[in-house]
């Protein structure tokens, strides 16, 4: 199980949806047209994939349910049976502009609701402030259970836009989430994000939308030019320790994601690949200038030599992907002056040790974190964010559920590093072009696999790169 979202697109907060709506409005425009679009949008959808079965909408008070009045009455105009069903007067003008335009009957929501074949849910969008009620979360899960196709308009009822929680609610699955006018935070960050599986965009005339959060895109990345040799393609150095797996595993998706020259430093045996270099450590590992990126982490330990291998790594001027033990050693004053590029890949345990518990969203707290440490910070997880000291942030969709085994982490560093070695990107482009190989090659696998097998697939996902 894996998300589909649109590409590169910007992510918005309600806030910042305001603020869009505003300046539309500014511009000659009004929210009963900015609710047309955002209706008839929606009804193109549903009218498209509901092949002609009878439509449930169920409608709330403010906006959202605005659009699902628009929407019914648009469907109803293409001639498909649509039923509405309310929750309670529509508090906006616009809603109750919307709902008389409808003209037809209004059932009033309740547990006795009859369910139909395809529902739309247009309860709540970006307006929700606090939980929904839990009788009417219960009757929410019975309608979209029972139907054969179910939309959520803009956002999926009862989740924060901003911070991708659900108020401790369990919501249901919906088939398609239809953003209106820019995706939102609670379309990606668990747990809301698990209600929508796939989300697609509706254009609702707000103009040209923009900001520093966007998702994850196809990093374009290309075969090595003619003239490439093993130097140009990128050096990576993976400073191993007691575990050497995990060492082993990040050296080899270096290779599969595409670097020329892999170094393992390493105290353990010669193991295939050989085209894995081995050398044990030294004091002057690090001072070869061809190297293009170090993984420190993976299998480091947290002992004193541990702590002597990263000290040597920061005081180099090599670009560094920080991992795993590395994490828990690492010191957030010692990167401040660094000019090199930082990639920190921390998942939620490791997150926490570093920056502390914190408040706010995923997006948010990973922004913070990539300041204080002057880093790029990867905030691992199925809904992984990335985040420059700059503001930009990139948020993958919710990744293949099968990476959840032991050694993943791995490979993604040896991945990371392995674009931060080879490509003229910057340290955010490196890491999303990571994330996008590592999330790829477990979608192509899509079943049970070792974390072994998901480093040779990053070659495979490679290819679709382009
Ligand atoms: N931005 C744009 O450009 C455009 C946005 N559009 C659409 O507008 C949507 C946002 O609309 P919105 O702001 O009216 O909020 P919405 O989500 O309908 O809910 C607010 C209502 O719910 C109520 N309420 C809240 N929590 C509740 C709870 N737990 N349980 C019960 N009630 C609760 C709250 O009442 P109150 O908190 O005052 O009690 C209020 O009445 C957006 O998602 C998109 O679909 C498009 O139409 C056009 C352009
Ligand atoms: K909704």
């Amino acid at each position: 199980m894996f998300q589909t979202v649109p590409e590169g697109a910007p992510v918005l907060t309600a806030e910042a949806m305001r603020a869009a709506e505003e300046r539309a409005i500014a511009e000659g425009s009004s929210v009963a047209e900015l609710m047309e679009h955002a209706g008839t949008g929606v009804a193109d959808w549903v009218h498209r994939l509901a092949a002609g079965s009878e439509v449930l909408i169920l409608c709330g008070p403010g906006n959202n349910g605005g659009d699902g009045y628009v929407a019914a009455r648009a469907l109803a105009h293409r001639g498909v049976p649509v039923r509405v069903a309310a929750l309670g007067e529509p508090k906006t003008e616009a809603a109750a502009q919307a709902r008389a335009a409808w003209g037809e009957p209004v059932e009033s929501l309740s547990g006795e609701t009859e369910a139909a074949p395809v529902l739309v849910d247009a309860l709540f969008g970006t307006g929700l402030t606090r939980a929904i009620d839990a009788t009417l979360a219960e009757t929410m899960r019975r309608l979209v259970a029972a139907a054969r196709l179910s939309f959520a308009v803009d956002l999926p009822s009862g989740v924060d836009a901003d911070a991708g929680n659900t108020f401790g609610c369990d919501l249901p699955g919906y088939d398609l989430t239809l953003a209106l006018g820019a995706l939102k935070p609670a379309h990606l960050l668990l747990p809301a994000g698990a209600s929508s599986r796939t989300v697609r965009l509706v254009e609702i005339g707000l103009g040209e939308i923009d900001g520093p959060v966007r998702t994850l895109e196809r990093p374009g990345i290309a075969a090595p030019r003619r003239d490439a040799h093993k130097y140009s393609r990128g050096m990576v150095v993976v400073i191993s320790g007691p575990m050497h797996g995990a060492s082993e595993l990040a050296a080899r998706a270096a290779y599969r994601a595409g670097a020329g020259y892999v170094l393992l430093l390493t105290g353990g045996l010669p193991n295939p690949p050989h085209a894995i270099v081995r050398q044990r450590w030294s004091e002057g590992a690090l001072d070869d200038e061809r190297i293009g990126a170090v993984v420190t982490g993976p299998g480091l330990g947290r002992d004193d030599r541990a702590r002597e291998k990263l000290d040597a790594a920061l005081a180099s001027d090599r670009a560094l992907v920080i991992d795993g033990d590395a994490l828990h050693l690492l010191d957030l004053d010692m990167l401040k002056d660094r000019a090199a590029p930082v990639v920190l890949t921390p998942h939620a345990g490791e997150f926490d040790a570093l920056f502390g518990a914190g408040q706010g969203s995923k997006i948010d707290r990973a922004l913070d974190g990539a300041r204080r440490a002057n880093a790029v910070v990867v905030f691992k997880g199925a809904d992984t964010v990335m985040a420059a000291p700059d503001g930009r942030v990139t948020v993958a969709p919710m990744g293949n559920s099968w990476l959840s085994v032991a050694g993943t982490g791995d490979v993604l560093a040896g991945a990371i590093a392995a674009m931060l070695a080879q490509s003229s990107v910057d340290a955010l482009g490196a890491a999303s072009a990571g994330v996008w190989l590592h999330g790829t090659a477990a979608r192509m696998l899509d079943r049970c696999f070792l974390a072994d097998e998901l480093a040779d697939a990053l070659a495979l996902a490679y290819e679709r790169a382009r």
